[in-house]
């Protein structure tokens, strides 16, 4: 879809910003360029909707060579999202996520429309926010208006440099997992670019990882974390890879384990004679339909003395995630909640549980299968636990 072809860029005064870049972004995929202040990145982006003109080598977007389209008409064809945002500030939130529509020369009640469903969808009320100039938003408000305005005329291609530098770290990983979400359904052919490493690796489907004005490895994030190319790849991801890892390794039901359960109506004495026979100190408690309710210990089992439900005795489970949610996640609840294990949901059925060990099994055995190139239930593996 954007196709880089030996692709060199210098600038009047000398400098090389970019040298020799070929690489490939398929459609719908999301390929983060990553890498230190000053190696090429911005100006590799800027080529693509022409604010840059390369010096040498080729750019098609869509199999077409972009030399030869207007700049104007291309950059219609592809949103641009950049840090600072730049929304104009005498207009309304609503008329500027209007903009690239009403450029385009749709009527103005179907270009606000779509600017309203725009908003909608990157979690804005329009009527709420619509009405409002931009120096009335937050900062991670602003944001998201500057990814509407960038969708609002459904460009093909995404370019977005450093879209969720400006705000705060925590408004930060929640926009950028809103952005996923997005990009689940939208599905537009996006290039990022970012400095750092861990949201290159959260976002990315594949990662350049550049150098000084070339790209050292172009791959997927586990084989990036995994099995970096060169030493200057190996030690601009970090020794801390494994901690990164959690963020890209997602829950699969595989890596569950499956407790004793007791059902919420179940009478407490039979639920209490099941735990001591099976030698369990918990068990999970599920309502009717298999959804997790909670959870209750064979003590508070065994002091209901005969009496009652299962039901009177549980405890609501706090710490919970769906299944394919990134491991960093399970971690993140376990710590939060100060939970020894974390519930996995599939839906609302109960899945089983994620217990540190299998965490951590887990991890390993993901990190086998990117250095094999192989899926993760196929590596052998022999655990702590079986030693
Ligand atoms: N107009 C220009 N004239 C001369 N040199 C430039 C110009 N624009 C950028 N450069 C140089 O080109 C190189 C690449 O710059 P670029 O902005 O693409 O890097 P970057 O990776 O995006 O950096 P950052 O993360 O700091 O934004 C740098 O050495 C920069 O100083």
């Amino acid at each position: 879809m954007i196709r880089f072809e030996q692709v060199s860029k210098v600038y009047p005064d000398g400098t090389t910003a970019v040298d020799g870049l070929s690489f490939e972004v398929r459609e719908g995929e999301l390929v983060t360029l990553v890498g230190p202040s000053g190696c090429g990145k911005t100006t590799t982006m800027m080529m693509v909707n022409r604010l840059i003109e390369p010096t040498s080598g080729r750019i098609l977007v869509g199999g077409e060579d972009i030399s030869g389209v207007d700049p104007v008409k291309l950059r219609r064809r592809i949103g641009y999202v950049i840090q600072q945002v730049g929304l104009f500030p005498h207009r309304t939130v609503l008329d500027n996520t209007a903009t690239v529509p009403a450029l385009l020369g749709w009527k103005k009640p179907r270009a606000r429309e779509r600017a309203a469903e725009l908003l909608d969808l990157v979690g804005l009320d329009p009527q709420v926010y619509g009405p409002r100039h931009p120096a009335q938003l937050s900062g991670g408000q602003r944001q998201r208006v500057g990814v509407a305005r960038a969708l609002a005329a459904d460009p093909p291609v995404l370019l977005m440099d450093e879209p969720f530098g400006a705000v705060d770290p925590v408004t930060r990983e929640r926009l950028r997992h809103e952005f996923l979400n997005l990009q689940a359904t939208v599905r537009k052919t996006v290039l990022m670019v970012t400095h750092d490493i861990e949201e290159a690796v959260l976002m990315g489907d594949r990662i350049a990882v550049y150098g000084q004005g070339r790209i050292e490895q172009f791959d997927s994030p586990g084989a990036v974390l995994g099995t970096p190319a060169t030493p200057y790849v190996a030690e601009f991801v970090g020794a801390d890879r494994g901690l990164k890892r959690l963020s890209v390794t997602r829950i699969e039901p595989a890596d569950l384990e499956q407790p004793p359960v007791a059902r919420l109506d179940e009478p407490a004495a039979g639920a209490a004679g099941r735990l001591r026979e099976a030698g369990a100190n918990w068990a999970v408690v599920l309502g009717g339909g298999g959804e997790l309710h909670g959870w209750v210990s064979a003590d508070a089992l065994e002091h209901a003395g005969g009496r009652g439900t299962v039901g009177d005795r549980a405890r609501r489970m706090e710490a919970w995630v769906p299944v394919g949610a990134p491991l960093k996640q399970a971690f993140s609840e376990m710590l939060q909640h100060d939970a020894g294990w974390v519930a996995v949901v599939d839906g609302s059925r109960f899945a089983g549980v994620l217990t540190p060990a299998k965490l951590h099994e887990a991890l390993r055995r993901s990190v086998d299968a990117d250095a094999h190139g192989i899926a993760r239930d196929e590596v052998e593996f022999d655990s702590v636990s079986d030693a």
